[in-house]
Parts: C-alpha cells; sequence; structure tokens
C-alpha cells in the first residue's frame, strides 16, 4: 500500500487529502474569505500560512511526514508543458517561486510538496501532475485579434480531464471517443471544448479571457481597461487585484463565497440575485462558443468545480439555456484531489516514469 499527502491550493481554498493507494482516507477543503487572503501582498506570501494549515491537518489526522510514500501538489504556472506526472525539480521550483509565467495558488502546490519533502526525515519525492499550463489549443485558437498576443491556455487541466475521463467511463466509452465541453466552476472559470481526448480550446481562465467569476473580472471592455490604466489614479499592482482577487462577484458584491450568495437570493436579495444570474449568463455564451467549436457535435456539457454544487441556482441557469446543445452532467466538486494521487500512485507503482520539467518545457 502506498499511501500519498495531496495538496490542492485553489485561489479560494485549500483542499488536503490523504490517500491509501487510491482510496482517500482523510480529506479537508478549508475555504479562504477575501479578507483573509487580503493581507498578502503576493501570492508566494501566502506558502507559510497554507503551510500551517497541512502541518495542523496531519497532526490532527494523526500522521507524521515519514508515514507517506509521497506528496503530490497541483501544478501551477509554468512553461507549456504537456499533461503527466512531474517531478518537481529545482528549475521547477525557481519559476513557480519567481512567478517567472504568473501568480496563481497553484504555484503552491508544488512549492509545498518540495518543502515537506525537504522536512521529512526520509526521502519522499515530490511530484505535481496536470498542471494549469496543458497545451492542446489547436493553432487557430491561440490567434487573438493581433500579433503582439497570444491566446494561451491556462486552465483547470487537472480537474477537466479527470471529470472527462470519468464522463466517459460512464458512457461506456473511451475519452478519447467523446466530443465534450468541460465547465470547471471555481474561484476562477474555464470552459474547455474537447474534441477526442484534447482540449483544442479554452478561455484562459487567469487572465482576463472568460466569464466574471467569484474573484475574477474575465473579459472586460478594452477601452474602459486602458483608460483606467492611464488614469493615474490605479497602480500597476492595483489593477491586477482588480481583475484578479477582487473582480467579478467580490467586485460586486465584496464576497467570493457563492453558499452566501445563494443565502442571500433565497432572503430576496434581488441585487445579488442579478449578479449571480449575470455569472451564469456570461458562462452560457462561453458554452456557445465552445458549441461552434465542436461544430455541434457535442457528446455532453459537464459541469464541475465547488459552484456545480448550486443545483438550485447555477446548474438550474445553466442547463434551462445549453441543454438544446447536449445533455448535462453534473460532476460536483470534482475529481482533482483523487486526480493528484492516481498520478503519483501510477509513479510510484512503476507504470510510468515522472517526467523532469528542464527536460520538456516549451520554453
Ligand atoms: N455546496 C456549494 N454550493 C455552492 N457553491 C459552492 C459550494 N461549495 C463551494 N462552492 C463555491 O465554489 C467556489 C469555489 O470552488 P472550488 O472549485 O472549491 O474553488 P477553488 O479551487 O478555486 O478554490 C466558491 O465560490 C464556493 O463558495
Ligand atoms: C489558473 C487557472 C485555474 C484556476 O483558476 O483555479 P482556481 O479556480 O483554483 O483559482
Amino acid at each position: 500500500m502506498k499511501r500519498i499527502l495531496v495538496i490542492n491550493p485553489g485561489s479560494t481554498s485549500t483542499k488536503l487529502a490523504i490517500f491509501e493507494d487510491a482510496r482517500a482516507v482523510v480529506d479537508k477543503t478549508i475555504r479562504h474569505s477575501v479578507e483573509e487572503l487580503s493581507p498578502f501582498n503576493s501570492l508566494y506570501e501566502q506558502k507559510d500560512f497554507r503551510k500551517n494549515l497541512i502541518i495542523n491537518f496531519l497532526k490532527d489526522s494523526g500522521y507524521c511526514l515519514e508515514d507517506f510514500d509521497a506528496f503530490v501538489g497541483r501544478g501551477g504556472l509554468l512553461a507549456p508543458i504537456p499533461g503527466g506526472t512531474y517531478l518537481v525539480t529545482e528549475r521547477m521550483i525557481q519559476d513557480l517561486k519567481e512567478a517567472k509565467y504568473g501568480e496563481h495558488a497553484s504555484n503552491l502546490g508544488g512549492i509545498l510538496a518540495k518543502e515537506l519533502s525537504m522536512e521529512s526525515k526520509k526521502e519522499i519525492p515530490a511530484y505535481i501532475a496536470d498542471p494549469v499550463v496543458v497545451d492542446e489549443m489547436q493553432e487557430v485558437a491561440r490567434l487573438s485579434g493581433h500579433p503582439d498576443f497570444t491566446r494561451k491556455s491556462i486552465f483547470h487541466a487537472l480537474n477537466q480531464k479527470a471529470v472527462a475521463r470519468y464522463v466517459a467511463a460512464k458512457h461506456g466509452k473511451k475519452y478519447e471517443e467523446m466530443n465534450l465541453i468541460v465547465v470547471h466552476m471555481g474561484g476562477g472559470i474555464s470552459i474547455g471544448a474537447h474534441r477526442k481526448g484534447r482540449v483544442v480550446d479554452v478561455n484562459n481562465a487567469l487572465n482576463g479571457d472568460g466569464p466574471f467569476t467569484p474573484e475574477r473580472a474575465g473579459t472586460l471592455p478594452l477601452t474602459g481597461l486602458i483608460k483606467l490604466c492611464y488614469s493615474g489614479k490605479y497602480s500597476k499592482a492595483e489593477i491586477k487585484k482588480l481583475i484578479k482577487g477582487k473582480g467579478g462577484l467580490v467586485a460586486y458584491t465584496g464576497i467570493n463565497d457563492c453558499r452566501k450568495i445563494q443565502d442571500a437570493i433565497s432572503d430576496g436579495n434581488k441585487e445579488w440575485e442579478f449578479y449571480y444570474r449575470g455569472m451564469a449568463y456570461q458562462i452560457i455564451k462561453w458554452i456557445g462558443k465552445m458549441a461552434a467549436v465542436l461544430k455541434g457535435d457535442v457528446d455532453a456539457i459537464v459541469l464541475t468545480g465547488g459552484i456545480a454544487y448550486d443545483d438550485e441556482f447555477m446548474v438550474k441557469w445553466i442547463e434551462e439555456k445549453v441543454s438544446f446543445i447536449a445533455p448535462i452532467e453534473v460532476v460536483a466538486g470534482g475529481n482533482e484531489e483523487e486526480a493528484l494521487a492516481i498520478a503519483a500512485l501510477r509513479v510510484l507503482n512503476g507504470e510510468e516514469e515522472a517526467k523532469i520539467y528542464e527536460t520538456v518545457a516549451m520554453v
């Protein structure tokens, strides 16, 4: 039996799980409010805060570092690389620490896995798998409208692929035989067109491309944004924060927790219902785009991520608008922790060799 610690830092949560082979024996989701994260000026500054959560989780669950065969973290913003399991290496850590390819909570996955590995008295490997930069986009999807800008594949690759495989298996098919639109709705939102096992188009969930989200502005009107940048009222860091962290529902309502929005709607808050419906409206428009990418040949639309638990509002509002395209499958939450554990297990069991970032990074 192999025991694996899974570390999944998200923009609004830290999810931790202990697996014995492919079975989760303990798991915990810790949610982070806007106030809790706002004292940190950079993502890297959150490292020790999130690390303490892991240490306490292990203590409460009765485990020490030496009890594990591997630590596996969510993979962050790295140079574009193919999917798979990667050993956490020096250059990877350097790129994540420096935020060379951008800042996102997932950058901490590999860093924390490596720190725990170095602190343990045994030699325990640290891995990441299917990071947010997995890139399978078709060439035409990379065009932005100006040669100085290229559309990038940054999305919930790990969960999108895991739930797509799960839905394919449910249909008695291979992932490579299906056309799916996968909609991950978390702190960030990504909508991917999966054509026969490849994500040929997807919005850049991190950088101003796509629907607004609990904490991101999504695609903004360009002229307004340019005006704001040159208004002298905001620093570059403030503008960045306004788009990511303090955009979307946070900008409209002050909170990133959709459960609180739902409670308010149930209590009759019409203004918040308008914003929450607005988010659903932007999501359905992106589903429509991806249906066109797949030429209408769509086997299922898969709704996943934390917000997919909300079948009273969000799932209902999306389903009533897009079920003419394909049947809806809901995989609430997702399969991220299991996907990470299985990815590490494949390496530990010798079924796959861990890839080395330095040798495959497309820089
Ligand atoms: N049971 C639920 N019902 C509705 N929304 C939920 C539920 N659980 C989590 N969410 C919402 O999902 C979002 C976070 O999704 P999640 O996929 O866990 O995010 P992340 O990995 O980005 O931190 C939050 O806005 C949270 O309020
Ligand atoms: C970087 C894209 C993935 C993403 O947005 O993740 P969260 O929803 O956890 O922020």
